[in-house]
């Protein structure tokens, strides 16, 4: 079995380790603890590598990485990746949005509230000096303050809502966003930066790019309230650090929290000397839950990509993810799932290939031809990928097509496969419910209700009785268990799909072949 090399560069959870460790087809490399000069011999073996903060995707790395197809940042924030440089070497870099969200926004909530109590130095004089002076220590109040939010994503939002709980009067600026988002929430919207510059407390918490570095600098702080509270959980360099300093100095700025700074790690910093600054070591994401989350989801993501499965939450495809509406992403998940579902059961020449959808889904029929091609191809070509697909399509002579239908069928939205093979036609189709959850809900014209995941065998059989037993009992010769076993019958005969906890072998495959009332078995994993 050829195997993937995934290369983990940072420290990340154990349950992730563990997931690669115990992944047949992986080839795991633990490369965190050894320098970044160390690094670049290790990392050019990589098919796959995930990375934290801590390792700086450059051009010095990228071109050490001469195998790699896929980078996984373990977080949120991408602003140490060369996107560039990934995109014209084909890399596809994702990263992991939401496992994290949490943490970040209650450490922004953690210096909020030490700031105004002052909490790390009254605990400190009691607990390390033994000096109980409780009238150095009269903080201020959350209550009825005016917070202003820049960036009103997945952690801005829910820093807002938890500081309504609070009593607090919130405003964010974030022109990226409909003004509803924040409103329908009871929170104030405005687009004039101004507004928030007159805050009591102002927590940022966009991406860092050209836009946001700097965003409040001398002038900014200038135009503030005398004694603002100043708090920064997103990336160091978004409040300009010489601004910072000077302003805390002169006691304009009368505290600020800070868990990042412009170079990390900061251990000497003006920053830590003075007196009004809470500071955490880029901590953000830093809890045993997050952590947990983001390094089983790396590593599957790493897994799946690796195998050119899936490249979740991609943020260099030839399309612009940003200006894909939300509700779209699992259905490019879902077509590039069944199509190499598709194509792992009936390995043979492809002559082309049809997408068609119904519903809002099918204004980005674009889209879904990338990923619906992409999950084709995985299963016969290697080094496949969303910047080469349709080359490589090309190349083979597999013709690509799409149709768009008015919603028909009774699903809202529904994408559907259609491949002409050497062998005939099969197809597939699929839906989203409840925002996320992916169904396929029709294979070779037999209605289904199932998850795309997992390996399973998809058997044709005359629908006689029998057949299930018979199934069971080829399977659990062969020690296979049975983790679901969907049926779908016609007039003509029956399809089965069998979720099953172990690989199908060949060997299997011919003896549930070589039941009386079978016509075709196959073996597909996603
Ligand atoms: N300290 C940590 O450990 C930690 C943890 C997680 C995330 N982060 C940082 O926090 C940032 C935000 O994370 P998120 O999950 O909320 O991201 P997100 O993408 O959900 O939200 C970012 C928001 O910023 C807005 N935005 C972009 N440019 C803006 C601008 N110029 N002015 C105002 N708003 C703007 C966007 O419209 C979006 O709503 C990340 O980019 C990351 O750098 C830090
Ligand atoms: O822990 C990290 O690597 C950084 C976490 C955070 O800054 C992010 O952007 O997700």
């Amino acid at each position: 079995m050829s195997k993937h090399t995934i290369v983990v560069c940072d420290h990340i959870h154990d349950a992730g380790l563990e997931i690669l460790q115990n992944t047949e087809d992986v080839n795991y490399v633990y490369a965190a603890d050894i320098d970044k000069v160390a690094l670049l011999d290790v990392i050019k073996d990589a098919d796959v590598a995930i990375t934290r903060s801590s390792t700086d995707v450059d051009e010095k790395f990228l071109n050490a990485a001469t195998n790699l197809k896929a980078i996984i940042r373990a977080g949120v924030g991408y602003d140490n990746v060369d996107m560039e440089g990934c995109s014209k070497r084909g890399i596809i870099a994702m990263n992991v949005p939401t496992a994290n969200t949490i943490a970040a926004v209650e450490l922004t909530m953690t210096h909020m509230l030490s700031c105004m109590r002052k909490f790390p130095y009254a605990h400190g004089q009691l607990k390390d000096q033994r000096i109980w002076k409780r009238e150095d220590w009269y903080g201020r109040e959350l209550y009825g303050k005016k917070l202003g939010v820049i960036g009103f994503g997945n952690i801005g939002h829910r820093v807002a809502l938890r500081a309504k709980s609070f009593e607090m009067d919130v405003i964010t600026y974030d022109p990226y966003i409909p003004s509803t988002k924040a409103t329908d929430l009871g929170i104030k919207y405005t687009t004039n930066f101004e507004d928030i510059l007159d805050c009591d407390i102002i927590t940022i918490h966009t991406p860092k790019n050209k836009e946001t570095i700097d965003m409040i600098g001398e002038e900014e702080i200038a135009k503030m309230k005398d004694g603002v509270v100043l708090i920064n959980c997103a990336r160091g360099g978004l409040y300009n650090e010489d601004a910072l300093v000077n302003n805390l100095k002169s006691g304009k700025i009368a505290m600020a929290g800070i868990d990042v700074f412009k170079k990390e790690p900061a251990t000497d910093h003006p920053l830590l000397d003075l007196p009004n600054v809470t500071v955490t070591a880029h901590l953000g994401a830093n809890t045993k839950e997050s952590q947990r989350e983001i390094s089983v989801q790396a590593a599957n993501n790493a897994i799946e990509s690796a195998r050119g499965i899936a490249y979740p939450n991609a943020l260099n495809l030839p399309i612009d993810e940003s200006k894909i509406p939300s509700f779209v992403k699992p259905y490019i998940e879902l077509t590039q799932k069944m199509a190499f579902l598709i194509a792992q059961s009936d390995k043979t020449e492809i002559r082309s290939i049809n997408i068609a959808a119904e519903g809002e889904i099918a204004e980005y029929l674009e889209s879904l031809e990338t990923f619906a091609t992409v999950g084709a191809l995985a299963v016969s070509t290697e080094d496949i990928n969303y910047v080469n697909a349709n080359f490589i399509a090309e190349e083979k002579g597999i013709e690509i097509t799409t149709s768009k239908f008015s919603n028909h069928s009774g699903y809202q939205n529904k994408v559907s496969i259609k491949f002409t093979t050497s062998k005939g036609v099969q197809t597939i189709s699929g839906t989203v419910f409840n925002d996320d959850v992916q169904r396929i809900v029709e294979l070779n014209g037999f209605a289904l209700d199932i998850e795309p995941q997992g390996k399973m065998l998809i058997m044709r059989n005359e629908d006689v009785p029998g057949v299930i037993g018979e199934v069971g009992k080829t399977l659990a010769n062969s020690n296979i268990n049975i983790a679901d076993f969907r049926l779908s019958r016609q007039k003509d005969g029956a399809l089965a799909v069998i979720l099953i906890d172990e690989k199908a072998s060949s060997n299997v495959i011919k003896e549930l072949e070589n039941i009386q009332a079978a016509k075709s078995v196959a073996y597909a994993e996603i």
